[in-house]
């Protein structure tokens, strides 16, 4: 008996502990904003600083909207918009604790081992934020955190189109249009998702466009990420080679060349326009692979130069962005870019063209997809095993030509078993 009753006091006290903090949160975030404001130095030109409109609640946060002073530099504070994010945490860093979490404790002996398990299991909340700016600054600011992970369902496609499924915000599905936003550059450091996206990329565009796809996978990383897509019909070219990625490469290029004269010559302006329906996909992981190849390098910059006319889309990732890796004006052409968690603000930089991507939390398909502008999403999620049962109608069988790394001697009468592949046709 003296045991429940000890076990509902801690209870209790634990609960009240966590609403305390739970409602400390919301505590005038609006003076903190103008404060930080201030003491960062984002004032116009003759020092004023912003002044606060009006402020809203929303379900999950509050929206305050500010006045701007002539002169604002808006690109200043959405880079260090971080500065903004850790001030508002700076006294509200508290724990996220779910009451509910007490219904599942058990009255026995272990009871202070369970309470103790719950708070170490605990995450830290922190507030993040959100800006927008349309003449008035909007600074968004959550009290629960994006979610982690947003597992991938068919819903996400869209059959027919270019256009696939890039992120999740909390307002909704972010796409990527290939036919409107041509290339894509992703960057972002080992481990946070990079070639989890590829593979949705690929399966989406599979999926949507079967009979116009057309895959040329370049998968420098040593790994066997696209390797599951090697026998698909949509799949051109494939290589783990950087020596076959040129030839490769160049092939293309060529193919491109009399694409491009072609779709020229009768006088439109884009693939689009010419009504033509297929689409070429050239898919480099790991870029920083082939930056030493001068003649790899030349096509990769073509590419993203004369591609966008001729439907010949690059995709571009590396976890080692500099101005080696992708090249001045590879970047110019690329205006869309996709970029995980990196190292610094100078890889940051050169991947985004802002800083922001080393300021990313450690969370798996955390990133920033800029376009017109930027924002940032969580990437949907699809496993192996779904990108296989969605895949599988699409392998064909076709002879395989014959690598010098395949090549095992063979005994009088023995059968190769590598003229042929799976055997499957849609
Ligand atoms: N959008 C996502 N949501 C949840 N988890 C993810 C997401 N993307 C990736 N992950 C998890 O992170 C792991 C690593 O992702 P991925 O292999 O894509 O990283 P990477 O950047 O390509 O790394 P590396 O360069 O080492 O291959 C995945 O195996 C998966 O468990």
């Amino acid at each position: 008996m003296l045991f429940e009753i000890g076990s509902i006091i801690v209870m209790g006290g634990l609960a009240g502990y966590a609403s305390l903090k739970q409602s400390g949160s919301t505590s005038n975030d609006a003076d903190k904003i103008q404060k930080i404001f201030a003491n960062s130095g984002w004032n116009g030109r003759n020092g004023e600083t912003i002044r606060l409109q009006r402020k809203a609640k929303f379900k999950g946060g509050v929206e305050y909207v500010y006045q701007i002073p002539l002169g604002f530099d808006r690109k200043k504070i959405e880079a260090d918009k971080h500065i903004l994010e850790d001030g508002l945490n700076i006294r509200h860093k508290h724990f996220e604790f779910d009451p509910s979490d007490l219904l599942k404790i058990r009255f026995d002996k272990t009871v202070l081992k369970q309470i103790k398990k719950i708070l170490t299991n605990k995450k830290i909340k922190r507030k993040e934020i959100e800006l927008n700016f349309d003449g008035m600054l909007k600074v968004k600011v959550y009290n629960e955190r994006m979610q982690d992970q947003y597992e991938w369902d068919e819903s996400y496609l869209k059959p027919g189109t270019w256009s696939v499924s890039i992120g999740n915000t909390r307002q909704g599905v972010v796409r990527h249009d290939f036919d409107e936003h041509k290339h894509l550059i992703i960057a972002g450091a080992t481990g946070y998702g990079k070639s989890a996206i590829l593979k949705l990329i690929v399966t989406s565009l599979v999926l949507q466009q079967p009979n116009n796809t057309n895959l040329h996978l370049i998968d420098l990383k040593g790994g066997s990420a696209f390797k599951r897509f090697e026998d698909l019909k949509q799949t051109k070219d494939f290589t783990r080679d950087p020596k076959e990625a040129k030839d490769i490469l160049e092939d293309i290029q060529m193919k491109m060349n009399e694409a491009y004269t072609d779709i020229v010559d009768k006088g439109f302006e884009d693939i689009k326009e010419s009504g033509r329906k297929e689409r070429h996909f050239i898919i480099i992981d790991e870029a920083a692979d082939i930056a030493d190849d001068s003649a790899c390098m030349d096509v990769v910059t073509d590419i993203a130069r004369r591609g966008r006319g001729a439907g010949y889309y690059l995709i571009y990732a590396t976890q080692y962005p500099s101005s080696q890796s992708i090249p001045q004006q590879t970047k110019r052409n690329i205006p869309s870019r996709l970029c995980f968690v990196l190292d610094d603000a100078v890889a940051s930089n050169t991947a985004l063209g802002q800083t922001g991507a080393e300021e990313l939390p450690l969370i798996p398909g955390r990133g920033i997809y800029k376009n017109v502008k930027s924002q940032v999403v969580q990437t949907p999620f699809i496993n192996n095993k779904e990108i296989q049962k969605r895949i599988t109608p699409h392998i064909v069988i076709r002879p395989r030509k014959e690598k010098e790394s395949d090549k095992v001697e063979h005994r009088e009468g023995e059968k190769t078993g590598s003229d042929f592949i799976i055997t499957e046709t849609p």
